[in-house]
């Protein structure tokens, strides 16, 4: 059931506690609770995602934030690799988490990524071919809206319907469809057509997939938490609840064990406590799970100290090595009427799709903005290696990504159609961080995911922005493409495009390894590769901040498969005997 006020719990003891109920959360909190004797309460600083059409509708997916109640609406410490510019940083603060605010795109990453997850963290589980069943368990594949023809569009091969969460291709055309096909045709060596990214192959250009089902955005809130499991007895979810810090009850021992998790409805006013008697599963977000941590104490002392935080256990890697993908937004004048602006400058056309959507579930708001991605991968031969090593996974991994949307993504500007191609640093170099500057729990963090501090993406990042360009250049694009909006059409020089993207990249908010998993016994991270936490007892991480390096591709698949797994490692640790 779920709960709005923590007085009208029934009890404050529970056999798992699940710190935010985002996308690594609800899948746990939905795996545990298939199991009767297992009590799970579900904790979310957010409110219910019931009825918010901003995060129902796939086409408002931009709109859900930054700058609204279901956002955190976080803004990043000022970037020197971005002049300077602090930048908005949104996460999901709804029930679904991010995933009810996302863009919906479906990436699961490449083979490399995976093979590299394993091999960082010495356990075989979290390789490619390890974590397929985990993909099944999550994915359930669904005909797009519109029931459109998808032969070419996508590989049944590597799809299944056994799984929980929507996933389809977008049930709506966009009139430059035709056009970016055409342009794999044309350049096949730098944009080679790929049948299905999701392959364990990411490199390519394909048609998007996204978790859409029907026409609406399938969330951990839509999918795992939906009707047929939000009634489970053994169930409880209570929102609008923030956890300020996990307390433990015997914190001078050699491993200190936290069961106790703190509390407030009220941002700190009052507090309370909840218990559970197995584990604290800390799914919190790769801002959320970190800031908890280092509020409890659990961090680098020297700094928690500094924020005037009394220091239980020194892990000097929480909040550390932090990786997101920069994103550019590139946007160019069109000769189209055919573009998103056609009903975003007129009122009664936009009245029109949102009835369509109401009534039919077709139209264009069914789909993502974005309709075409590529996965793309730098020359061998690029001057930037021979001072840098390569940061990618391996070869089935991009080194930067392309995103198509047949219009303005962003305050739409007075005049003119739009095609905006968004180029984003799929493997970067640089890291970042969450930190602590105050001993209120309630008080934001510190983010400093670092964009552009290493020359290395500066580098990919101009490349990307040139290969763009290339892909315009060609036939397809002839009389369609006017000239580029704003600082683009000044960016002609290496030197200019450099200077353009440090002026305009932002993110794309993918990012992750604040609580990186790492080998058992390293010497730094902070949970070991069955995601509990390192030196304590009772605590364990699932959601995106353990993922140790960001994968190229969008971070929401890889968190549900890592929390499916996670859940596997749960079970197997509380129910030995049934063999998972
Ligand atoms: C605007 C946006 C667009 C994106 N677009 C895409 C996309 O198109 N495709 C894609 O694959 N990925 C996308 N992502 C990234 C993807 O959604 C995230 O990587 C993924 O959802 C992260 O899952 P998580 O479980 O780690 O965190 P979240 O899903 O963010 O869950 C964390 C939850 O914990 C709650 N919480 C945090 N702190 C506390 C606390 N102290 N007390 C109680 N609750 C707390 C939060 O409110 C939230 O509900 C996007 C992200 C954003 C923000």
């Amino acid at each position: 059931a779920i709960y709005q006020n923590f007085s009208d719990l029934p009890t404050t003891h529970f056999d798992f506690v699940v710190v935010g109920g985002g996308t690594g959360g609800n899948v746990v909190a939905n795996r545990l609770t298939e199991h009767a004797n297992f009590s799970v309460l579900v904790i979310e600083a957010g409110g219910s995602n019931e009825g918010v059409l901003d995060t129902i509708v796939p086409f408002f997916g931009p709109i859900a934030s930054p700058g609204t109640p279901w956002d955190w609406n976080y803004t990043t410490t000022p970037q020197i690799g971005l002049n300077g510019r602090a930048v908005a940083f949104p996460r999901g603060r709804i029930l679904g988490g991010s995933s009810s605010i996302n863009y919906l795109i479906y990436t699961r990453g490449s083979r490399d990524d995976y093979d590299r997850y394993a091999r960082f963290s010495g356990d075989l589980g979290w390789s490619w071919d390890a974590i397929q069943p985990y993909i099944h368990k999550n994915e359930n594949w669904t005909q797009p809206a519109d029931g459109h023809n998808t032969t070419g569009q996508f590989n049944p091969l590597f799809h299944n319907s056994t799984g929980i969460t929507s996933v389809s291709l977008n049930g709506f055309p966009e009139c430059i469809d035709g056009r970016v096909i055409k342009t794999t045709q044309h350049l096949p060596d730098m944009f080679p057509f790929n049948l299905d990214m999701n392959s364990g192959n990411t490199v390519g250009l394909g048609w998007t997939q996204a978790t859409i089902n029907k026409g609406q955005r399938s969330s951990s809130a839509t999918s795992y938490l939906g009707p047929k499991f939000i009634d489970r007895p053994n169930l409880a979810v209570l929102l609008n609840t923030q956890v300020s810090r996990v307390i433990s009850t015997n914190s001078s021992a050699e491993f200190p064990v936290f069961l106790d998790v703190e509390l407030s409805q009220d941002n700190g006013r009052t507090l309370h406590v909840v218990t559970a008697s197995k584990e604290i599963i800390l799914s919190a977000g790769s801002v959320g799970t970190p800031y908890i941590l280092m509020n409890s104490g659990i961090g680098n002392c020297t700094e928690l100290a500094l924020a005037g935080v009394p220091c239980k256990l020194n892990l000097p890697s929480v909040g550390k090595n932090m990786s997101d993908h920069a994103l550019l937004v590139n946007s160019w004048f069109v000769n189209s009427n055919c573009t998103f602006e056609a009903a975003a400058r007129n009122a009664t056309l936009e009245q029109e799709e949102l009835q369509q959507w109401n009534t039919t579930e077709t139209g264009p708001l069914v789909a993502t903005v974005i309709d075409h991605l590529a996965f793309l991968r730098l020359p061998k031969n690029a001057s930037i290696f021979k001072r840098f090593p390569d940061p990618s996974a391996g070869p089935t991994s991009a080194h930067y990504e392309m995103a198509f949307a047949n219009g303005f993504i962003g305050p739409l500007p007075p005049n003119g159609s739009f095609l905006t191609i968004g180029t984003v640093i799929a493997s970067p170099a640089s890291r970042g961080s969450v930190g602590i500057n105050s001993r209120n729990p309630f008080d934001p963090p510190a983010i400093d995911p670092g964009y552009l501090t290493v020359e290395y993406d500066l580098f990919t990042m101009r490349e990307a922005v040139k290969a763009a360009k290339k892909f315009l250049a060609a036939k397809p694009w002839h009389g369609y493409v006017l000239r580029p909006f704003g600082a683009l059409a000044d960016a002609n020089s290496d030197a200019e495009v450099e200077a353009y993207v440090r002026n305009n990249t932002a993110t794309i908010y993918h990012p992750v390894g604040t609580s990186s998993m790492t080998m058992k016994g390293a010497d730094f991270g902070v949970v070991d590769p069955d995601l509990r936490v390192k030196g304590v007892h009772g605590l364990r991480i699932v959601d995106a901040s353990v993922i140790p390096f960001v994968p190229s591709a969008h971070t929401q698949a890889p968190t549900y498969i890592f929390a499916e797994r996670a859940s596997d490692l749960i079970k197997a640790d509380w129910l030995p005997w049934e063999g998972v």
